[in-house]
């Protein structure tokens, strides 16, 4: 059996800051297509610094950021395209409306108002937020606000997810729900997910692989699969096979902290 190319090969990729300090150290990953990978580590093993960099925000000092599926057709500098990245703050535009906060990328990309509405209204209701389209920031929860960072990361349809502790700020009620949302969005859309979390509950619940990272310098220490069916719902939470897997990751954090402390 041949195994599909990955969607993302990153090989050998190094980050040294202008200060001095080597973020990542040969750090080599393949993301298959579809899947909902966890980056989880101790402060400062480079998750952020290793997302920014599969999105184009920051380059890498040494090694190769690679899209093998894309047999070469698409030149690596358009993936940008592709790719969505959801921050921990939603980070909206006070002055726009639900809407408009919505509609940037497009209205970015030269798509106007009229022409951007049926995907802007789209997005909106993907994230259970189409009757909200004429508020403004100040007037929605923080669930709510994330909520809209999230639909306007899928009006352009992309085809990787990079979240960067989107849930982190948010109360734990809230946090579980915008898991469940965001599964399901995943499951009927079939994105490739890159999650980055401090949390090993989190990481369990969502993601079919978890990438344990350790610091200074930041690199990878054990790639696990998290072997559970989806949909994954409430009673995965109480499930001794949740449970296993919590033990399983929390270890390996465990192992990856003591790493980070040594070297
Ligand atoms: N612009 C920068 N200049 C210098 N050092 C930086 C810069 N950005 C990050 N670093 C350092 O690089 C290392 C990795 O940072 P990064 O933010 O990627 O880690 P992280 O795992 O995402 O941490 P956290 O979980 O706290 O967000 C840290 O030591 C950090 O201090």
């Amino acid at each position: 059996m041949t195994q599909a190319a990955p969607l993302i090969s990153l090989r050998h990729v190094s980050k040294r800051f202008a200060n001095g300090t080597l973020a990542l150290n040969d750090l080599s990953l393949d993301i298959a297509q579809g899947e909902f990978v966890s980056l989880l580590g101790p402060s400062g093993c480079g998750k952020s610094t290793a997302l920014r960099i599969i999105a184009g925000l920051a380059n890498a000092s040494g090694g190769k950021l690679e899209w093998p599926s894309a047999s070469g057709a698409t030149p690596v500098a358009e993936h940008g395209a592709e790719i969505s990245f959801v921050f921990q703050e939603p980070t909206l535009m006070p002055w726009a409306t639900v809407f408009g906060n919505v509609h940037l990328p497009l209205k970015l990309k030269g798509v106007s108002r009229t022409a951007a509405r049926d995907d802007v209204m789209a997005a909106l209701d993907m994230v259970g937020l189409a009757g909200f389209a004429d508020s403004y920031p100040r007037e929605l929860s923080g669930g709510m606000k994330m909520r809209v960072s999230i639909a306007r990361a899928l009006v352009t349809k992309p085809r990787l997810l990079l979240m960067d502790e989107p849930f982190a700020a948010l109360d734990e009620i809230t946090r579980f729900k915008l898991n469940n949302d965001l599964l399901h969005l995943w499951s009927t859309f079939g994105w490739t997910v890159i999650f980055v979390t401090h949390s090993v509950f989190e990481s369990v619940y969502l993601s079919n692989r978890i990438v344990v990272m350790a610091a200074r310098p930041g690199r990878v220490v054990e790639d696990m699969t998290v072997d559970a069916p989806y949909p994954r719902e409430e009673e995965f939470r109480t499930s001794s096979l949740y449970n296993d897997y919590c033990r399983k990751a929390s270890e390996a954090l465990h192992r990856a902290m003591e790493a980070s402390e040594g070297s």
